[in-house]
Formats: structure tokens, C-alpha cells, sequence
């Protein structure tokens, strides 16, 4: 059904269903991930992979990722030689917010004035907030007619207005440094396209503010590259899509799908489909490793959507939970605390450990660890 549904209307289910929240800069009519699909998506998509994510700046901001893995590592390096534990997701999702932020905005944000704090506080608003979205999303109708969308609006604006802060600032800094010669970040690019007279799309101030809110060895790491898709296949941080249907149509000649349906696709059911996958709910990592590798082209395996509205950054996400595994594996010697519950829960925009407490590691031995080398 899935399958039937892409490739006849992609184009049809190119657009999220989420409502327009006028002033708000995430869920606003600049928000690039709730834009519906159109000449400013097409313009952004083209940019980033023209520029941002093209194999040779993806390349070129190695250096920075190096960088940010030495920290991570001398962090875990600190912890084993105290014989402390450390919670794996937290310092994982640290480590990866800042090199998303090096990459798009040139530097992290800084421990000392606050910003790491502000921007964490503000991406767990955010991620709580995206549960009421996916219920506005799917109940928008009614809601609508009830006048109940304003329950939302409170929560949402409080949040917009955070991010709307901190990212003002960066702003600033970027437009003063803009006369020196330096490597160009996106939001660097992104100015540079806000001033082009002769741009294709004028993107805007604010755009470019909601857009910004979100190795080395790794292809001679075939086994590692294998679990971490069989990672992604078991727990996709993104377990459920929202799209909406553009126009009415057809699917098999039989199901009549009127104009502006909402389609959920169960990303989570898909990954684990009996009919798809052999032994769906076990951890598998050499299911990748076979000659079967097309398995991942078709659309059965979809941690990363599919279409036109798909993560234009797959390649990077891979690199950034490669490096990360890669490196912890590689470096130290672990032991675990209590016992691991897989549970999950989906809070808000993504599927989580249920009790991330139980993952809690001891590092084994100070004496085992070793600098990295990826
Ligand atoms: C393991 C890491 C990642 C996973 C599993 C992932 C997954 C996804 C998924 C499933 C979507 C589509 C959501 C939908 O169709 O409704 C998406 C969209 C998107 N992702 Fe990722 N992503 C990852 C990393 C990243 C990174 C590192 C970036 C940025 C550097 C990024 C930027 C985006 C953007 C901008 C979109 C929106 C695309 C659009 O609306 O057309 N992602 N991602």
C-alpha cells in the first residue's frame, strides 16, 4: 500500500498538513518543514543539495566534525577516568546538536551565557509541542470548527519566540563578520541567497530563521554501517509520517481518497512487516551485509521518508550516528548498570527510550580506552 502510494502520487503527498500559525517562525508560513510544497520548499531543497549537503561540503566540514568527536571523546575519556557513568542518549544528542550547529551556523552555542541551556530547554518545548501538532494535524477539521486551535497557540508562540531570540543573535553576528574571507556555513549561504537581487525564490529573514531550527573510515566499516541501519530500521526516530493529499484521487483502481485527506504512514508497522523483512522484530545487523542491498531502495526501509519531502540530509545522518557508535565502541570498554529496557515512547517528534535512565553505562576500565581514529 505504501509502495502503491509513492510512486503514483508522490507529488500528490508532497505537503505536511500542519496548520498555519501566522506569527510563529516554526509553524508559520515560513516554517520549511510545515511549508507546503511549492517554489520555496523546491528553491530550499535546491540549495541544500547544491551547496550545504553536496558530497564536497559535506567533505569539507569533516574538519569540524573531527573536532566536535575529540570533545565528545575527551568528555567519556573524563567520566571512565572518575569511573562515572554517563547517560548515553543525552551526551549522544549534545554531540550531535553541536555539530549541526557548527555546520549551520559556524560554532556552537556556548555552555557560559546560557545557549546550550536555552536551546536544549527550547528543542524539548519543541518536541512536546509536535505532539499536539500531530494531533492538530490529524484532527484539524474538527478542530477548526470547534474554534479550538487557539488551545495551541499559547504554547506554540512562547516557543517561537525562543528560538526567534537566540537565532536573532547569531543572525547579527553572521551579517557583522560578513566583509571577511571566510568558509562559508548556511547561514552564510543563506544570506548570500536573501541578498541575491537575482535569486529564483527571496527567501526572508524569518525563513532563514526556521530553517535553522533543527569518517572518515565509516565506508570501510561495513559492519558498522550495518548496525546502524539496523538501528534506524528498529527504532526510526521519525516512526510516523504526516503528508497530505493535495488533490482527490485513486489508489489500485479502488481507493478513493477525497481532497486534503491526512495520510499517517506507519513507518514503525513498515520497518517491522513480517512480509518484508525475515525475523522483523530481532536485531540483525547482517541482514544489510547480504547482496540484498536494493532492500533499502525500495520503500520498506524508511527511517529517512521517501519522495520529495524526504530527509534531504541522509547521508549526513548516517555519518553523525556512525561516528558517534564508531567512536564509543571503538574508544572504551562498557559495562551496563541496570538492565537495558527497549521500551520505547514516541515524545512528541521523536521515538525514544522509554526509561533512559536504564542506559545508563559504566565505562568499564580507565585503562582500556584508547583516542579515537575514525
Ligand atoms: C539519523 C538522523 C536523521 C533521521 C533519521 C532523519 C529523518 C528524517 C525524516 C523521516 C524526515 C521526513 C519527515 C516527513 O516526511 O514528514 C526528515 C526530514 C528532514 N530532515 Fe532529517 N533526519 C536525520 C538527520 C537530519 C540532519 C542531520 C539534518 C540537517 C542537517 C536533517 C534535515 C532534515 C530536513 C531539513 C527535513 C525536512 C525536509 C522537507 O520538509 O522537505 N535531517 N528527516
Amino acid at each position: 500500500m505504501a509502495h502503491e502510494i509513492f510512486t503514483t502520487h508522490d507529488l500528490n503527498i508532497s505537503s505536511r498538513n500542519t496548520p498555519a500559525i501566522d506569527e510563529s517562525l516554526l509553524f508559520g508560513p515560513s516554517g520549511f518543514t510545515v511549508a507546503p510544497y511549492g517554489d520555496y520548499v523546491k528553491f530550499i531543497k535546491k540549495l541544500l543539495a547544491t551547496k550545504l549537503l553536496r558530497p564536497r561540503a559535506i567533505e569539507k566540514s569533516r574538519g569540524v566534525r573531527a573536532e566536535e568527536l575529540k570533545q565528545f571523546y575527551l568528555k567519556l575519556h573524563d567520566k571512565a577516568l572518575k569511573k562515572e557513568s554517563i547517560e548515553i542518549g543525552k551526551e549522544t544528542m549534545k554531540f550531535t546538536n553541536n555539530m549541526i550547529c557548527r555546520m549551520s551556523i559556524g560554532r556552537s552555542f556556548s555552555e557560559e551565557n546560557g545557549e546550550v541551556e536555552t536551546l536544549r530547554e527550547l528543542i524539548i518545548k519543541s518536541f512536546a509541542l509536535s505532539k499536539q501538532i500531530l494531533f492538530v494535524n490529524v484532527l484539524r477539521r474538527p478542530l477548526e470548527m470547534l474554534g479550538l486551535m487557539s488551545l495551541f497557540k499559547k504554547d506554540i508562540m512562547d516557543v517561537s519566540r525562543g528560538f526567534d531570540e537566540l537565532l536573532e543573535r547569531v543572525l547579527a553576528e553572521h551579517e557583522e563578520k560578513r566583509e571577511e574571507d571566510q568558509d562559508m556555513d548556511m547561514m552564510d549561504l543563506l544570506l548570500e541567497a536573501c541578498r541575491d537581487e537575482n535569486a529564483e525564490y527571496k527567501i526572508t529573514r524569518n525563513q532563514i530563521k526556521s530553517l535553522l531550527i533543527q569518517e572518515t573510515d565509516l565506508p570501510n566499516l561495513p559492519y558498522l554501517q550495518a548496525v546502524v541501519k539496523e538501528g534506524l530500521r528498529l527504532h526510526p526516530p521519525a516512526p510516523l509520517l504526516v503528508r497530505m493529499f493535495d488533490t482527490k484521487c485513486v489508489i489500485k483502481d479502488f481507493f478513493k481518497v477525497p481532497e486534503k485527506t491526512t495520510l499517517v504512514v506507519n513507518v514503525y508497522g513498515v520497518m517491522r512487516d513480517p512480509d518484508s523483512w525475515e525475523d522483523p522484530n530481532e536485531f540483525k545487523p547482517e541482514r544489510f551485509l547480504t547482496s540484498k542491498q536494493e532492500e533499502e531502495k525500495v520503500l520498506k526501509y524508511l527511517p529517512f521518508a521517501a519522495g520529495r519531502r524526504g530527509c534531504p540530509a541522509t547521508n549526513v545522518g548516517y555519518i553523525f550516528v556512525g561516528i558517534s557508535i564508531g567512536m564509543m565502541v571503538q574508544c572504551f570498554d562498557w559495562s551496563i548498570k541496570d538492565k537495558v529496557s527497549m521500551k520505547e515512547v514516541y515524545a512528541g517528534m521523536s521515538l525514544s527510550m522509554a526509561h533512559p535512565q536504564s542506559a545508563l553505562q559504566f565505562l568499564d576500565s580507565a585503562f582500556n580506552v584508547q583516542s579515537p581514529s575514525l
